[in-house]
């Protein structure tokens, strides 16, 4: 069943159209990533879906009750930890779960003022906050950013945790390995349109992948036309091919290789990783 439906969903800021009719969904129980450059529309989708930001045109479902942190989320200083708690249960009318702030690291915190939080402090709090009454659907803008590594990791097992309650997780993000932990399908936004949609497998799957082929042959041969790779000069005794079939290119270079009477010494292939995908899609000029 899905969670979150979006379809053909339209907003511009005055002449800057920055979602041009955008459609994905999200089943109950998936985690799902926005991504995309500055300014690509992550903050802006997520918002709009959360009911702070209006829309132009398209239509929109969410079933259950969310939950949301906002990208740039702040309290007053000199609020304490619990009295927060306290203030975002009473708003959604529920008791504070002492076991709850004890599993998100926050009992400790609970006497502090929020002036006195670390960064990392601060993102572990307001995932609870956004967490008060037991949301089925979180809208996370970019939670680990800033964050070190080990408060990043930390944060990652709670979103993690959450994940292994059945929430639905919609969460916008730069950072790629964020993303291949903790995301089932990822939707990368450019120039105000989807310009992948599909799991993170798929997307290093994905045409235009490019595999970088270093082949050792017995002697010189001679390289003519190729069909499925470009030939890109030799390095220390290996021979180097860019394609996008790896496949095809094999048999290729085995296939004048023999027609020369050259051995095959040794192959060595290099395929683009998922960050790299990405940006390949990401800032791929329109094609
Ligand atoms: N309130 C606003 N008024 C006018 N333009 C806006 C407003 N909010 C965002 N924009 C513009 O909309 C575009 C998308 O911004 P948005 O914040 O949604 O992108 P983003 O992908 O979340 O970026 P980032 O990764 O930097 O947070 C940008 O060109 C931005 O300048």
């Amino acid at each position: 069943m899905k969670a979150i439906t979006v379809k053909n969903l339209q907003k511009s800021y005055g002449t800057n159209t920055v979602l041009k009719g955008i459609s994905f969904s999200v089943n109950q129980g998936e985690s799902f990533a926005l991504l995309g450059v500055n300014g690509a529309g992550k903050t802006t989708t997520l918002e709009i879906l959360e009911g702070i930001r209006c829309y132009d045109e398209g239509e929109i479902q969410i079933k259950g009750k969310i939950g949301v942190q906002l990208q740039s989320s702040s309290l007053q200083g000199n609020i304490k930890v619990i009295e927060a708690i306290r203030l975002f249960s009473k708003w959604n009318g529920c008791k504070v779960d002492a076991e709850y702030l004890n599993r998100l690291g926050i009992d400790q915190l609970k006497n502090k003022q929020y002036k006195e939080l670390s960064t990392g402090q601060k993102r572990r709090l307001h995932l609870a906050l956004s967490m008060i009454g037991n949301p089925d659907i979180l809208f996370l803008d970019e939670p680990t950013a800033g964050l070190d590594v080990e408060a990043r990791v930390q944060l990652h097992e709670e979103i993690n945790c959450l994940k292994d309650q059945g929430k639905t997780i919609l969460l916008a993000s730069h950072d790629m390995t964020e993303v291949e932990q903790l995301c089932d399908g990822i939707a990368i936004l450019k120039d105000g349109e989807i310009a992948f949609i599909g799991t993170t497998q798929e997307l290093i799957l994905s045409k235009h992948r490019i595999n970088l082929l270093q082949v050792s042959f017995s002697s010189d041969i001679v390289i003519e036309k190729l069909n499925s790779c470009t030939y890109m000069g030799t390095q220390e005794n290996y021979s180097l091919f860019k394609t996008e079939n790896l496949a095809d290119c094999l048999v290729e270079i085995s296939q004048l290789a023999i027609a020369q009477s050259v051995s095959i010494l040794d192959i060595k292939t290099q395929q683009d990783n998922l960050e790299k995908r990405f940006m390949d899609i990401a800032r791929r000029v329109k094609e």
